[in-house]
């Protein structure tokens, strides 16, 4: 597909030999321009595996993957390097002239809302602002693919809806097609325009969100693609295992 920015075909990853059921086993996977995708699955079901995998940091040894040259990823823990100041860990690896570097790196604080903090160190942050630094730093690559691995797991709850706001504006501004992994289901329809499932080593789901931006949890069809959501994931509204109930 001339749009694609990430195809992955038949793609497999295994830590254990062939004795056991591989993590990813034969995945395919398109990605489009512009899209953003979330990736739900249960806790070890290979989110991490497979994002990494799309971030080029894990080898490919079967099957296929075509990734785009220009990819960011940002960590649930924010990974600044603590004696370097803040504009200088969103500036790093950038290739230019110095006052040009600082300028875009600035420019994307001023995105994140960070300015005031460009001098600051890492380690006078809080864990929304350090999230930020690393959201500045993946922008300021523009990059094609946006990797996002449960980059608001560690927020309260508060900072936690403003980050999701802020991913989803800066998302709209520059359109980079993104992968969100995460195990919240809200937060997956809150923010992508697809929702997949990975479970035993498989996309068991591939559901396309229509729901109008900016997304409201109290958006007609919001709810059923919540519960139909939990329900491929195996969990009750309360959270409970619907499979271990039903055995
Ligand atoms: N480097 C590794 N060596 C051996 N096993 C690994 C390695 N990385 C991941 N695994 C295994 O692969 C499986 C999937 O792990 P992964 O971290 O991708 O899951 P996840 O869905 O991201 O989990 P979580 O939601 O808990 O972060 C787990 O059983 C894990 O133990």
């Amino acid at each position: 597909m001339g749009d694609a920015v990430v195809t992955l075909r038949a793609l497999t990853r295994r830590f254990h030999g062939s004795a056991v059921p591989p993590v990813l086993d034969r995945i395919d996977l398109t990605i489009r321009k512009g899209e953003f995708v979330a990736l739900l699955g249960r806790s070890g079901s290979g989110k991490t595996t497979l994002l990494r995998t799309l971030a080029g940091l894990d080898p490919v040894t079967e099957g296929e993957a075509s990734l785009p040259e220009r990819r960011a990823v940002v960590f649930q823990e924010p990974r600044l390097m603590p004696w370097k100041r803040v504009w200088h860990n969103v500036a790093l690896g950038l290739r230019g002239e110095a006052g040009t570097i600082r300028e875009r790196a600035l420019s994307a604080l001023r995105e994140v809302e960070l300015s005031h903090r460009a001098t600051a160190w890492p380690l006078t942050l809080s864990g929304g602002e350090a999230q930020r630094t690393g959201l500045a730093r993946a922008l300021v690559r523009e990059p094609e693919l946006l990797l996002l691995d449960e980059p608001f797991a560690s927020l309260d709850a508060l900072t936690r809806l403003r980050m999701q706001s802020l991913v989803a504006e800066l998302w709209q501004a520059h359109r980079p097609a993104v992968l969100l992994v995460t195990h919240d289901v809200e937060e997956a329809l809150l923010l992508a325009d697809r929702v997949l499932v990975l479970a035993q080593g498989h996309l068991v789901e591939d559901l396309s969100v229509k729901l109008p931006r900016p997304r409201r949890r109290s958006a007609e069809g919001f709810d059923a693609l919540r519960v139909r959501l939990l329900g491929t994931l195996g969990v009750d509204e309360d959270g409970h295992d619907a499979t271990a109930r039903a055995a």
